[in-house]
């Protein structure tokens, strides 16, 4: 969806589309680190833990909302590098998608050069927030995918 800020044109998500195939939460399965993942949601929230056994339970969760609904389980211990890490893990699922599914790379080279923004009232880290001034973490990996799928291409 292209939305007008300031003068400016941005193309814009959500990250819980399961409709939009550039969302976390849209059903594009792919392999990644031994495992098949039905979402990227689920391999970000798995990535979370260092216990395979819980990694697992997630890996299979019947949803991607039942995923994150796991992922945000305060009682199960977190990675201690997860902070630092948790946009490598996200840019990860998201550029293995975009190459395993050309349905989803052709949908983020078809942004051409706009700003992408994750539209979110109430995320600050991974969206714009309700007053455009959130991080936009979520766009700004998707804008630096895009990048690197261009490189590609033109690498041939
Ligand atoms: N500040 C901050 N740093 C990170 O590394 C984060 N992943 C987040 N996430 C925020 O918490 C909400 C739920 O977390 P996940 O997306 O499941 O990691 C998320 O919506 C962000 O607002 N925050």
């Amino acid at each position: 969806m292209l939305f007008e800020h300031k003068g400016k044109t941005l193309f814009t998500l959500t990250r819980e589309d399961i409709h939009n195939p550039l969302a976390a939460y849209a059903p594009y399965a792919f392999e990644l680190d031994g495992h098949e993942w039905p979402t990227v949601e689920h391999y970000y929230q798995a990535m979370k833990f260092e216990d395979e056994s819980y990694r697992e339970k997630i890996r299979q969760a019947t949803s991607p909302k039942a995923a994150a609904k796991l992922g945000h389980n305060r009682w199960q211990k977190r990675r201690k590098d997860w902070k630092k890490n948790s946009i490598t893990y996200m840019t990860r699922g998201t550029y293995i998608k975009c190459r395993t599914h050309t349905e989803v790379s052709a949908a983020l080279l078809e942004s051409g050069d706009l700003d992408i923004a994750e539209l979110s009232m109430y995320d600050y880290f991974w969206g714009s927030g309700r007053d455009m001034r959130g991080a936009n973490n979520y766009g700004k990996l998707l804008m630096g995918i895009r990048h690197k799928l261009l490189q590609e291409q033109s690498a041939g």
